[in-house]
């Protein structure tokens, strides 16, 4: 920096030695004259107390040398180039640019003034921009201003921008009631200047009187005019004080009927015109809004439409009394923005529609989502409009919105997709390329026989029976025959740690461990419709390299069309009955039965009627479903085994039993199947009937009915031809598919999860949703708690007949406990008696060896809770033997409560006929003594 002010101090000095030709600033200085001398030292504004030469070039040095590169570089300026070495800008205008302006001047005739106004003129302007015709044209400028204001000072008036003149002048406005004078701005029309200043000052001023005076008549006529117009007959909106007050109010450079009205009158006369209106002014607007209401999907919007006036021509309108049109302006304006709004809600809803079109969402949803938004918003604005803003925030939470249900149904869409090719929900299986065996035949043709032979012969497999007793048959079938087996119920488990084979009921089906050769018993039960779904499920996701179903012919077509879908071999083997079946020809009466008889009915009542009639004559066993699995193998013992001569039971020996029955006889031809009443199918009749001459044990069987009607449906029904098995067939989710589900549904509740299974899924195959009301019943009590997803579906699957009062309420107390983590225990009953007195003993005793299935059904579950598993099992052998008692006794028969009289089962009574008819009669003593007397006679 310091360099740089150095270097520019020699610049200085070198310029001052040329200029003082080769001498320095202190010899120059004092050759220059004094003239130049007294302008410098007033450049440099120095007080100087004499301005005498010498003292002048000492106070020069001495500034020279002591002061900064700027005072030099202003002394070198002034004495070389005398212009540059201005010092301010204050000071007057540079010699070159006054000479330009006064050489054109010379040019032109002026006076002393008019050269100042234009010197001041171009006080501010370049001297390059200053031109001669710029001077000339300023000069003339100038002089015309000047004329205008003799003018103006003469005409007392002021001309404005367009040459028009303005001036006030005072009117007389004679109203009815009184006079006044008001001052009002005059303008006459715009003026021919340019013409004008061709004339003398005199003609001009003249010209123009003419031209006031006809402004000011022109004026004055409209003023009579309008006075006459507002003061003839009596004004529609004004009364004469509201026209005196608004005149003279009124600006005086108002036009008359814009003459300005006070707001509160504006809105007296819009009240008087119509409809309330609430007015509102700006500027120079008058603002009219009235409340108006829209209904948009049932709900009432508020708003207000407006209209706006320039308030000259509002007022004009209510001057010359025309009513103002608002009313059709804010119906106009309404229904522009109405029309508008609708419109943009139509579009949205569109918009809406469109993205939501896969998704199952009701309009009114719709609906409300844009009313949630749309009416606060307009309450608030008090406006309909609907802004493009709102449009796009509505669609964004819309979106917002339905983007999960969208992801939902997309998850749904696509477990619908995995569970609808149901066959690729068993992986194993459908690795395993199995090949299908059926051994179709009629009941006792060996079919089982030589399907659990394969089982035996295979190194591992699985037997799936259809009952609990028939598992433990095959169980011991293979055990019988050395093969190391476990027996798997849902009550039981027999486990053996060499285990190579696994005897089970088919819902116990373990579809993660395959094995060799896996025997599905009794394949036509598919049709079933509450447990068909489990031999459907096995068929498709056993895990064997060899299926071998056993059933009926009937099952044939269903079993192809399965293994077709499956895209699986298939090897049919036919079997033939192995004893002769004969149908009798004469009903069998209750007196004639022959020992190894089995009389089959089909309910518990009419089982117990049976066993008691025939108990008089025969020894009788009894198996009916009810009773536990001990009971009834027990019952079947001792009928085997001859202790019994006969065997009363209901069609829980259907299936595979075999017994050493000669004959068979229906008690009845029809039974109860859960929803109705109904005649035996025939292929019920022929299952049933194929217990009897079971091969090994006789040589012919023989079937037959106990009254003949029953024996003339029985009859046909057994020759009748088996009516093929109906597809689909039932198919049911398993713990993975529920799980699976509720994952995608976003819910642990079972019944919401099962319901979804059954009701919404299409199959690909030939199946659909099985029948799982009785689950869904358990369901819902099971939803009542507070459980994970896993518990309740096995709570769902428990065997829970919650037909009894007693086996529910044990239910909700076992659920509470699990629920709470807490242990159940298992209460045995007290003290039984050595049999059962009545009826309602025996189902006591029944409930409770339910009860007791059931705890040890949840015990293999929830090993940890269900802890009295000995306890249970003890009391259920007591309750067994109780229940065996019971039926040999046959004490609890059903007696008439007066006589005494043994009554039938089914009677519906609780005295017999005789004795009501007795009661009838009137015998007015009627104490038991009476019948009793009666009774011995
Ligand atoms: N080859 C055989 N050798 C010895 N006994 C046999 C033979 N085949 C079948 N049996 C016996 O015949 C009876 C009926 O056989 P199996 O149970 O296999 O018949 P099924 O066709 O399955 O009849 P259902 O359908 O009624 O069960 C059984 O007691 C069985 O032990």
């Amino acid at each position: 920096m310091a360099k740089k002010k150095k270097k520019y101090l020699i610049k200085l000095n070198n310029k001052i030695r040329n200029y003082f030709n080769g001498l320095p600033f202190d010899e120059g200085i004092a050759n220059v004259d004094d003239d130049k001398l007294i302008e410098l030292i007033m450049l440099l504004e120095l007080n100087l107390d004499s301005h005498e030469h010498d003292d002048m070039v000492r106070a020069l040095r001495r500034v020279w040398s002591e002061e900064g590169a700027g005072t030099r570089e202003l002394i070198v300026s002034y004495l070389t180039q005398s212009h540059k070495a201005v010092h301010t800008s204050k000071r007057s205008a540079p010699l070159d640019k006054v000479e330009k302006i006064m050489h054109i001047l010379d040019e032109v005739e002026h006076s002393r003034e008019e050269e100042n106004q234009i010197l001041d003129a171009f006080i501010n302007v370049k001297s390059a921009k200053i031109t001669q015709e710029k001077v000339v044209g300023k000069l003339h400028y100038l002089r015309m201003k000047g004329r205008l204001a003799i003018l103006e000072k003469s005409l007392e008036v002021e001309f404005n921008s367009l040459n028009e003149m303005e001036f006030y002048h005072s009117f007389i406005f004679s109203l009815k009631a009184f006079d006044f004078n008001k001052l009002l701005q005059c303008t006459t029309p715009p003026l021919p200047l340019d013409e004008m200043w061709e004339m003398s000052d005199e003609k001009i001023l003249e010209k123009l009187k003419k031209i006031k005076e006809e402004t000011i008549r022109v004026r004055t006529e409209e003023i009579e005019q309008f006075l006459r117009s507002v003061n003839e007959k009596e004004h529609p909106f004004l009364t004469d004080e509201q026209i005196a007050t608004a005149l003279k109010r009124m600006p005086p450079e108002s036009e008359l009927y814009h003459a300005p009205l006070p707001l509160e009158l504006i809105e007296e006369i819009l009240h008087s015109i119509s409809e309330k209106y609430d007015v509102f002014e700006s500027a120079d607007h008058l603002i009219i809004e009235k409340e108006k209401f829209h209904d948009l999907f049932g709900t009432t919007l508020f708003y207000d439409t407006s209209v706006s006036y320039e308030k000259p021509l509002f007022y004009s309108l209510i001057w010359r009394g025309v009513e103002p049109p608002v009313k059709e302006d804010i119906n106009r304006v309404n229904d522009d923005l109405l029309a508008h709004f609708k419109v943009a809600i139509d579009d949205l809803l569109d918009e809406m529609k469109e993205l939501s079109s896969k998704l199952d969402i009701e309009e009114e949803t719709l609906h409300e989502f844009i009313i949630r938004f749309v009416e606060p918003q307009i309450r608030a604005s008090h406006t309909l409009k609907f802004k493009e803003k709102s449009r796009r925030r509505i669609l964004f939470h819309f979106g917002e919105y339905i983007k999960p249900l969208l992801e939902k149904q997309k998850r749904e869409e696509l477990l619908a997709k995995t569970i609808r090719d149901f066959k690729n929900l068993y992986p194993l299986a459908r690795e395993l390329k199995r090949k299908i065996i059926f051994h179709v035949g009629p009941t006792n043709s060996g079919k089982t026989y030589s399907a659990l032979k394969a089982l035996t012969e295979a190194s591992t497999g699985y037997y799936l029976a259809p009952l609990r007793l028939l598992a433990l048959e095959g169980y011991e079938n293979l055990k019988r025959e050395g093969v190391h087996v476990s027996l798997i119920t849902g009550e039981e488990e027999i486990i053996d740690e060499e285990s190579t084979h696994i005897s089970s009921t088919i819902e116990m089906m373990n579809n993660a461990v395959d094995v060799d050769v896996c025997v599905i018993d009794e394949i036509q039960m598919i049709s079933d419709r509450d447990r068909g779904w489990a031999w459907a499920n096995a068929l498709i996701g056993a895990p064997a390299k060899k299926v071998i179903l056993t059933g009926s012919v009937n099952a044939l077509h269903a079993v192809e069309a399965l293994c077709e879908y499956l895209g699986e071999e298939l090897e049919v083997i036919h079997f033939e009955r192995k004893n002769e079946l004969k149908m009798m020809k004469h009903p069998v009466s209750m007196k004639k039965i022959e020992p190894q008889t089995a009389v089959v009915a089909f309910s518990r009542r009419d089982v117990l009627s049976l066993k008691q009639q025939l108990s008089e004559r025969y020894s009788v066993s009894v198996v009916y479903g009810n009773l536990s699995p001990e009971v009834r193998r027990e019952e079947a013992r001792r009928f085997r085994e001859g202790e019994s001569q006969i065997l009363v039971s209901t069609d829980a020996i259907a299936m595979g039993l075999n017994l050493p029955i000669k004959t068979l006889l229906f008690a009845k031809d029809n039974k109860f199947d859960g929803l109705r009443r109904r005649e035996l199918l025939p292929t019920e009749v022929q299952q049933i009937a194929g217990r009897a001459g079971r091969y090994g044990f006789e040589e012919k069987g023989y079937v037959g009915a106990l009254d003949p009607n029953a024996l003339d449906t029985i009859t046909k029904a057994f020759h009748a031809p088996l009516p093929d098995i109906e597809l689909p067939v039932s198919v049911m989710a398993s713990l993975e598919h529920v799980m699976l589900i509720g994952e995608i549904l976003e819910t642990e509740n079972i019944t919401t999860i099962l319901g979804f299974f059954a009701d919404n899924m299409e199959f690909d195959g030939p199946f659909m949703a099985a029948n799982i009301d009785s689950m869904l019943e358990i369901a819902a009590i099971v939803d009542e708690y507070e459980l994970d997803l896993k518990t309740r579906f096995y709570l769902a699957c428990a065997p829970a007949s919650i037909s009894s009062p007693y086996i529910e309420s044990v239910f909700h107390r076992y659920i509470k406990q699990i629920e709470a983590g807490k242990k159940v225990l298992y209460i045995p009953p007290r003290d039984l008696p050595a049999f059962a007195q009545t009826n309602d003993m025996l189902l006591n005793a029944e409930d409770r060896v339910r009860e007791i299935s059931l705890y040890l059904w949840l015990s293999f579950k929830f090993p940890d809770i269900f802890e009295d598993t000995d306890k249970a099992l003890q009391a259920r052998v007591r309750l067994n033997n109780y229940i065996e008692n019971s039926l040999r006794q046959g004490h609890f028969t059903k007696k008439c409560r007066k006589c005494g009289k043994v009554l039938d089962f089914s009677y519906r009574f609780s005295i017999c006929d005789s004795c009501h008819s007795l009661s009838k009669r009137g015998s007015g003593s009627s104490h038991r003594g009476g019948y009793r007397g009666r009774r011995r006679r």
